[in-house]
């Protein structure tokens, strides 16, 4: 069974050459998370008292500023972190998207990377093959795959990698902001391919600053404010909270015809 249970969860940073008292105060002046002063070594909390319980099926967006913990919380949630107190139990298959580029090796061709790629977000080699050619068609790069990565500019890593992590089949997909720095005529051919593989996904957890992809993904939120959750609801109601205003007011009548909402 699917399920992520977090009890009373701290993740804290000690930042051990920060001993000095101007270090200290550098420190202090530039993270975003609360500083444990009192320590001899300063002590960023990045997390402080999560308690959470995620289930088969849901699908949650976390929003939140800067250095708010949005991250750290993924990464938590994907065993990436322990907890420095608390618990976290995490039941089913992890597929971790932190970053498109992770796992692709620049010596070996496209192709080569789809495979591994795909294994390293969980699948077998031969489901992957089983994929290549739809990934293939997708990504579009036509000779250039049978080429070593390092020939291809950053967009086209970018449309293979999004090939590869829009093909898997996560128990729980772990998803962190890149993908809003897709192009946006590339990011329309995968909108379609992304709502597919969430569907497909046990569970999703996606940290992003677009309202619109969240709300194309998610249908709950929780808000990340100096390491704690704020506030935990549904979507509309955590992004109204969140910016002062409700989310809908801002987006074209055609995005919210595709989110199938009136205008
Ligand atoms: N590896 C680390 N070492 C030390 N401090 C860290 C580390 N990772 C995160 N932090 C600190 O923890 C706090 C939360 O960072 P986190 O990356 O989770 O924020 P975020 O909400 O994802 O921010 P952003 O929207 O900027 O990506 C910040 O104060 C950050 O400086």
């Amino acid at each position: 069974m699917v399920s992520i249970q977090v009890r009373d969860a701290c993740v804290d940073f000690p930042i051990f050459d920060a001993k000095s008292r101007s270090m200290k105060k550098a420190v202090l002046a530039k993270v975003g998370g609360k500083i444990g002063t009192d320590a001899r070594v300063p002590i960023i909390e990045a997390l402080n008292a999560i308690t959470l319980d995620l289930r088969d099926g849901d699908r949650v967006a976390l929003v939140g500023h800067n250095g708010a913990g949005k991250s750290t919380l993924l990464r938590l949630l994907a065993g990436i972190y322990e907890p420095t107190r608390g618990t976290a139990d995490i039941h089913g298959k992890i597929a971790p998207v932190f970053d498109l580029a992770v796992g692709m090796d620049p010596e070996i061709s496209g192709l080569e990377n789809i495979l591994i790629r795909g294994m390293f977000l969980g699948m077998s080699r031969k489901q992957m093959l089983d994929r290549v050619d739809d990934i293939v068609e997708f990504s579009d790069l036509g000779n250039y795959l049978n080429l070593p990565l390092r020939t291809y500019s950053t967009g086209m890593r970018v449309r293979l990698a999004l090939g590869v992590v829009t093909s898997i089949d996560p128990e729980i997909l772990i998803l962190d902001e890149g993908l809003g720095a897709v192009d946006a005529e590339f990011m329309a051919k995968a909108r379609g391919r992304l709502v597919d593989l969430v569907k497909r996904s046990g569970m999703l957890v996606f940290a992003s600053h677009s309202d619109e992809l969240l709300f194309e993904l998610c249908d709950t939120a929780i808000w990340m404010d100096g390491g704690r959750m704020k506030m935990h609801g549904s979507l509309r109601e955590v992004l109204t909270a969140y910016k002062g205003r409700d989310p809908f007011e801002y987006m074209s009548a055609e995005t919210l015809e595709r989110l199938g909402e009136s205008t």
